[in-house]
């Protein structure tokens, strides 16, 4: 019992004693807090306790007790009304983007070399040409105004004033009187901006409407070039060429080299030194283009697929080539020498000017072209894509079985010379006969002739020796027929792009001309419509049957047309040039890739 009774005791004893027990970690936290207390700092149990609270309820999110499904409908739901909320020409203008985005070309236009050697300028070539001091001192407000007189736009870092004569611009006296023995008295818009910014080492994106005058804007600061690089220094044997025009056909090439020609025999009769220049074409024989190699090469007109062949085969390099312009670049790109232009890129050594000139120029290459590009100026005279205003645009409904004796009829309308333009080789062919057998002095240009055949179309009907000639496309970019009076076209060309260019072979050089159009049910509606809103812009009467068409794009109320190809008729959705595109794109997979190039000199 006392055993009993002792034990009692002892545990009360031991009930008095009691301390329980603590983990040490417990302890620990409360002693950090008897701390705190002291210090009068908060309470870091409880401010842990609540980061435990809300990771646990992160982790949970707030709709854990939500399934997915409901939260998907919840999301779209949100989605649906936001969408109602913008208006159709908001939504149309997202959906555009992504259109664009989609199709944005990741490759850049810059050689591959300059790529893998992550080269990039930062500064524009340094030339002597400075524009004289009267000019220097006027002010920007003064610079704006002969801008806005002359309707040209610029964009760009310490652009160049525009200049409204030649003599301003420090041409030698033989370049001024190769000028007048043109007819050329005073620049054109394109002209005026555009030879101070090339004279000045700038590289520039220039855009203005056909026979506006650009080939003279980019070849006479490449001739001027070439004099003050042969009067430094002469070319020996090996050496050169110093600059380069590449152009997507070889018409054209042939075109802009003999214009370098006629500009070199003036200098060099005017007592400077001769400048020797090389036409690099498909179609001529490369011994008879290899005699100019036994001098120093100045400048190189070319096709970028000879030019490629000449340059792998080293017939010459680009060790001082400062200059290069892509005549028609978008045209370039578009035919499917991109992969050529940047090859050629790559033969460069050093840093070069570079210069791109359309009539045409969406706003994609624009973007893809700038890559290539050091701090550019871009001049741009009217709209890209807009149909020259000395062309007097009519256009007419013509069934398809009419055509053929209706054309007859329209070549009355003028004077010769008559172009007559047609898509395909067989319309051309059969126009070309029809005209033949009724005593037209006819010839026929396609790019299924032969390079003979082709130049001597083309030269017999320059020297009026012909009075129509019948063409597909390959006469409507960029060649320049001095007094054409009459376009026809036969048939609606695909891309409203095309037409610019075709009826733009008329009404050069500030001369007024007429193009006369046939549409029938053949034509597709985009297109259509794509000229309705061009002969609009161009203040041309719309005939009823376009009158009458309607309009989609009216239904959002949103300006400036295809962001794809400039079409005014249509947004990038129904663009018809992108659907081909793709299409080509589509068919091109599981084709061999060798050498295989979208285009072709046509
Ligand atoms: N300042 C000028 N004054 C008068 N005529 C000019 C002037 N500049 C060029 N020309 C002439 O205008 C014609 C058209 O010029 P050019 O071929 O350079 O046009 P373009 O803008 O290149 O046209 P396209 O886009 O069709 O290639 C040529 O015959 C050229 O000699």
């Amino acid at each position: 019992m006392s055993q009993t009774k002792r034990t009692s005791d002892d545990l009360e004893n031991e009930n008095d004693d009691f301390v329980p027990y603590v983990p040490i970690k417990q302890r620990r936290e409360a002693k950090v807090r008897k701390l705190q207390r002291m210090r009068h700092l908060p309470e870091p149990q409880v401010e842990r306790e609540e980061n435990e609270k809300d990771e646990d309820s992160l982790v949970a999110g707030p709709k854990a007790n939500i399934s997915l499904i409901d939260q998907a409908v919840e999301v779209k739901k949100q989605k649906a009304l936001e969408d109602s909320m913008k208006t159709d020409a908001e939504k149309k203008l997202e959906e555009e983007k992504a259109i664009m985005e989609a199709v944005a070309q990741r490759k850049l236009l810059a050689s591959d070399r300059e790529l893998a050697k992550n080269i990039i300028y930062h500064d524009p070539i340094k030339t002597t040409w400075r524009p004289p001091r009267h000019i220097r001192e006027r002010s920007q407000q003064e610079h704006d105004e002969i801008r806005k007189k002359y309707t040209i736009l610029v964009e760009g870092e310490n652009i160049p004033p525009p200049i409204k004569h030649f003599r301003d611009m420090k041409f030698p006296t033989p370049i001024l009187d190769y000028l007048k023995s043109c007819g050329i008295r005073r620049p054109t818009p394109i002209q005026v901006q555009g030879l101070p910014v090339a004279l000045s080492g700038r590289d520039m994106i220039g855009i203005a409407f056909t026979g506006s005058g650009k080939t003279l804007a980019f070849s006479l600061p490449l001739v001027m070039l070439a004099l003050e690089m042969e009067m430094k220094l002469p070319l020996v044997k090996g050496e050169g060429p110093v600059g380069m025009i590449v152009c997507p056909s070889r018409e054209l090439a042939r075109q802009t080299f003999e214009s370098i020609c006629k500009m070199i025999d003036f200098t060099t009769r005017g007592g400077f030194p001769k400048i020797n220049p090389l036409l690099c074409i498909g179609g001529i024989s490369m011994s008879d283009q290899s005699r100019v190699f036994s001098n120093g090469l100045h400048i190189v007109v070319a096709t970028p697929g000879r030019l490629q062949d000449m340059l792998s085969k080293k017939k010459f390099n680009l060790d001082l080539c400062k200059f290069l312009c892509l005549d028609e670049a978008d045209r370039m790109i578009d035919m499917g020498f991109e992969d050529d232009v940047r090859n050629i890129m790559s033969y460069f050594t050093g840093q070069r000017q570079t210069l791109l000139y359309s009539a045409t120029m969406p706003k994609k290459i624009q973007d893809f072209a700038r890559s290539a590009l050091v701090k550019p100026v871009i001049v741009n005279v009217g709209r890209a894509g807009a149909a020259n205003l000395d062309v007097l645009q009519e256009v007419e409904y013509v069934k398809q079985e009419a055509k053929i004796v209706y054309l007859l009829e329209c070549l009355q309308k003028t004077p010769p010379p008559v172009l007559v333009f047609a898509e395909n080789k067989n319309d051309v062919d059969d126009i070309h006969e029809y005209l033949l057998l009724k005593g037209v002095e006819a010839v026929a240009i396609h790019g299924g002739k032969t390079q003979d055949e082709r130049e001597f179309a083309i030269r017999s009907f320059k020297e009026y020796k012909k009075d129509v000639l019948v063409a597909s496309d390959v006469a409507s970019k960029g060649l320049d027929f001095p007094d054409i009076k009459h376009v026809i076209n036969y048939d609606m060309p695909k891309e409203i792009e095309n037409y610019v260019h075709r009826i733009g072979r008329t009404g050069r050089s500030g001369k007024t001309g007429v193009a006369t159009t046939f549409i029938n049910m053949n034509c597709s509606e985009q297109i259509l419509l794509d000229l309705k809103h061009l002969l609009r812009e161009a203040k041309q009467r719309v005939p009823p049957v376009l009158e009458a068409m309607e309009d989609p794009t009216d239904k959002y109320n949103l300006h400036g047309g295809c962001t794809f190809c400039g079409g005014l008729g249509h947004r990038i959705g129904d663009c018809p040039k992108l659907d081909a595109q793709r299409r080509q794109q589509v068919g091109n997979i599981g084709r061999s890739g060798g050498g295989e190039r979208g285009g072709g000199e046509y």
